[in-house]
């Protein structure tokens, strides 16, 4: 699904309106219609309290199309226009006409006058501002927000919640709403997915608003959201004549003297993610752990507790190179010789990142579209202190072009960076931050390139499967007990996920037994 900027979705109200020959506020009322929708079929008519707090703009003027609805249907609304500025929107004005024109009087609010009362148990339509929010609010507007949250109530906010700007993280943290749900209109938006902002969503929901198709198919976006439907089609079945050469031999080199399940954790994911074969290269050390832990992968060792030298004669398809690795000198040396030489496709983890940070000349030996797959630490190593989540994104995206290297900025909602695309992964849970769930992602993904991925779609198909997988583990095993080893143990049923179909909703199985 593609994430658009505030300027995209401004054009594309405008084409659809044109289009669709009709008028901008009938784009308003559709989207209330919306809004109405989803909420009177959770509330079906209840006679909870429902503030609708509006802001002067489209946002607002989405607020009080709704507020109209919800009074023709029954509900115990009280509306309230957030006077922010004189600059009222044409369509804010025309549905406020519609709403006086039904005897509903908002209660216009200033910086002078008191906040109403909310109780723990109403409900807070959150409208006051929307994607065009390119200042700070004034003060009286986020003493505003902190009464909302003070009340405890729950809030629904209407596309994003106010106070978040499209494209940049706000300057005052407390002057946005904390929304309990987001109804975001046709798209979400890149800000929910990010750590500084994505914070104050709890959950969010699409409404398709009808923009016209067309043209959103037509638009290019910085960033995609990556779900089921976008990597299925990325899939590679296998066929019946295939055998184990054809699936591809993963090399995995890494590993020293108390790290060796980081390396072992990563030969077994690129086993189960489906790589032929696997040979791991580690310190003599390692060699009985890997060869008790995995009959199935091949050894190969140097040094005794540390890699000295990166030296082998088989032919792997894909290269991994860094869990465990340490960073002793010798083992630095032995990393850039091998850079030095190696045409090979690459993913570089941990250590690997550590090495290749504290030589940055070496990234210039990177072979093309080497995937990195640094945890936020990491990356800080290797691209500097960021000011926030874009300038981390800007930091990024430079890398990536300056070396040609696919960036795996590892989080809640990893981001595969190549180029100037992002791509915001949708898998994931928080059971997943336990110790070698970053081996296992970097074994997934050179499994998934040694049997013939690109090396941009490995990453984000890997990226995928490694939160599913953990996904489907936490519903047997809970967040805390999961381990690593869990993570690569549900890739076949992540696998398998990809192909279930979505479960049929009640009301039609009741209506087929009939
Ligand atoms: N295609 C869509 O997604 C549609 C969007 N609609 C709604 O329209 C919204 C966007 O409407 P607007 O462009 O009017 O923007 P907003 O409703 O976000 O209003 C902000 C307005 O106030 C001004 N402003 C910005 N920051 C301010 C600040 N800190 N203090 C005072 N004034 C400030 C801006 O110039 C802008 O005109 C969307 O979020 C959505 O709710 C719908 O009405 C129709 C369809
Ligand atoms: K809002």
């Amino acid at each position: 699904m593609k994430l658009f900027s505030a300027e995209q979705i401004y054009a594309a109200d405008k084409f659809t309106i044109a289009k669709q020959n009709i008028t901008s506020d009938e784009l308003m009322e559709r989207s209330a219609v919306q809004i109405f929708n989803w909420m009177h079929l959770r509330m079906q008519g209840a006679p909870v309290k429902i503030h609708l707090f509006c802001g002067i703009g489209n946002n607002g003027g989405d607020g009080i199309a709704l507020a109209r609805h919800l009074q023709e249907h029954g509900y115990n609304i009280a509306v309230y226009v957030v006077n922010y500025s004189t600059k009222r929107s044409k369509d804010f004005l025309i549905n406020l006409d519609r709403l006086k024109d039904r005897k509903i009087w908002p209660n216009f609010m200033d910086s002078d006058g008191e906040f109403p009362e909310i109780g723990a148990d109403d409900i807070i339509v959150d409208a006051i501002f929307g994607i065009g929010l390119n200042r700070p609010p004034a003060k009286w507007v986020g003493k505003l927000i902190d009464h909302f949250h003070a009340s405890k109530a729950f809030i629904l906010s209407v596309d994003i919640p106010s106070g978040l700007y499209m494209n940049q993280v706000p300057e005052q943290k407390d002057a946005v709403v904390r929304a309990n749900f987001v109804l975001s209109f046709q798209t979400p938006k890149l800000v929910f997915f990010l750590p500084e902002t994505g914070i104050y969503i709890d959950q969010w929901e699409v409404l398709d608003i009808g923009l016209d198709m067309e043209f959103l198919t037509a638009e290019e976006t910085d960033y995609e959201l990556i779900g089921k439907s976008e990597v299925l089609p990325m899939y590679v079945p296998r066929t019946k004549f295939s055998h184990k050469g054809t699936h591809g031999h993963v090399l995995l080199v890494g590993g020293s003297y108390g790290k060796i399940g980081a390396v072992t954790l990563a030969s077994v994911a690129a086993l189960k993610i489906g790589s032929g074969l696997v040979t791991s290269y580690v310190p003599a050390c390692g060699y009985t752990i890997l060869q008790t832990a995995l009959p199935e992968a091949m050894v190969l060792t140097d040094g005794e507790t540390a890699i000295t030298s990166i030296d082998y004669t088989i032919k792997p398809s894909a290269i991994g190179i860094g869990m465990g690795m340490g960073t002793e000198t010798q083992t630095i040396q032995a990393f850039a010789t091998f850079l030095k030489s190696n045409s090979l496709p690459l993913v570089i983890d941990a250590d690997g990142l550590n090495m290749l940070a504290s030589n940055m000349e070496l990234c210039s030996f990177l072979s093309k579209q080497t995937v990195l797959t640094p945890h936020e630490g990491e990356l800080e190593r290797l691209v500097g202190k960021w000011e926030d989540d874009f300038d981390k994104l800007a930091k990024v995206k430079a890398l990536s072009k300056k070396f040609d290297c696919i960036v795996v900025i590892k989080g809640a909602h990893t981001i595969t960076v190549y180029h100037d695309k992002g791509f915001v992964n949708t898998t994931g849970n928080p059971g997943m931050a336990t110790a070698g769930c970053g081996d296992v992602l970097s074994g997934i993904i050179t499994g998934l390139i040694a049997q013939g991925y690109e090396s941009l779609k490995a990453a984000i198909f890997g990226v995928f499967l490694h939160g599913k997988s953990a996904d489907l583990q936490i519903e047997s095993k809970g967040y805390q007990a999961l381990l690593a080893s869990d993570v690569v143990e549900g890739l076949g049923t992540a696998y398998l996920d990809l192909f279930k179909l979505p479960e049929k909703p009640p009301q039609q199985e009741a209506e087929s037994q009939e």
